[in-house]
């Protein structure tokens, strides 16, 4: 895993979106695998503000989000459709028919969960997948527990993560107690990967990554199997790793 350390959000967000620009200029046809919450919305402003004055170009260019909460229509405020739309897809040129996210409105969602796995394989999987990383450990929606191999499917989200995701709710009971979330094998077959990891509430779980051994109650511990794991994280996230800033 390569780390990198940056002062603060602002620079997370800098190195973050320089990765993304330079892999979709050197690529224009790439899959980005992104990712919503918190973490990624100075990155998408960032990609934005470059596409605006530069002209970076997404035409070519297929996106699979990591999740969708289960019951949300795409024009729910709080629905990672929704979010998509604001925060990037309306701003750039990227056709509409190549951005992805899984349908957690499908009627079968059993069959939903297949297509989003198929259709990943058929787009020769994530070029770059983007992951911010839960205060419990977890990638996309995959709670602790969940199996290594696992492909895209629904989950039953933990108290702790609809918890910390009540923020962008008006109360505890809005938020919805399923999602369909990318498997943490799905994940892992990305080609590369950015785990961004910000603020003080994540210094906690950067730690135990760093320290602990590769095993299922702790998600993102399977990242240090795979060959090509980038890590930017700012000082507060790092504030209470062993190792010596960069
Ligand atoms: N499903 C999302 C994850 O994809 C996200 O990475 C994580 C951290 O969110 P935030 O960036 O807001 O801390 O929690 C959410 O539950």
């Amino acid at each position: 895993m390569q780390f990198i350390q940056v002062k603060d959000y602002q620079q997370l967000c800098e190195v973050a979106s320089q990765k993304i620009i330079q892999i979709v200029k050197k690529s224009p046809n790439s899959t980005l695998g992104l990712a919503t919450g918190g973490t990624p919305e100075g990155i998408y402003r960032l990609l934005c503000k470059d596409h605006q004055q530069h002209g970076t170009s997404y035409q070519l260019v297929q996106t699979v989000n990591l999740d969708e909460y289960v019951g949300l229509a795409k024009d729910h405020p709080n629905s990672y459709h929704y979010y998509m739309q604001q925060h990037l897809f309306s701003k750039i040129d990227l056709p509409e028919h190549q951005a992805h996210i899984p349908n957690g409105l499908a009627d079968d969602l059993e069959q939903e969960c297949e297509r989003y796995e198929q259709l990943i394989e058929r787009l020769d999987g994530v070029d770059l997948q983007i992951l911010g990383i839960g205060q419990n450990g977890h990638i996309g929606f995959n709670e602790p527990g969940t199996s290594f191999s696992s492909r895209t499917h629904i989950v039953k989200l933990a108290e702790s993560t609809r918890l910390a995701n009540q923020r962008f709710f008006h109360s505890i009971d809005e938020v919805p107690r399923y999602a369909i979330t990318m498997g943490i094998g799905t994940i892992m077959k990305s080609k590369s990967i950015l785990l961004l990891v910000n603020g003080v509430k994540k210094a906690t779980v950067l730690r135990r990554l760093f320290e602990e051994e590769v095993h299922n109650q702790l998600p993102a511990s399977i990242l240090k199997h795979h060959p090509h794991v980038t890590i930017v994280a700012d000082e507060e996230a790092a504030s209470q790793l062993k190792i010596p800033s960069n």
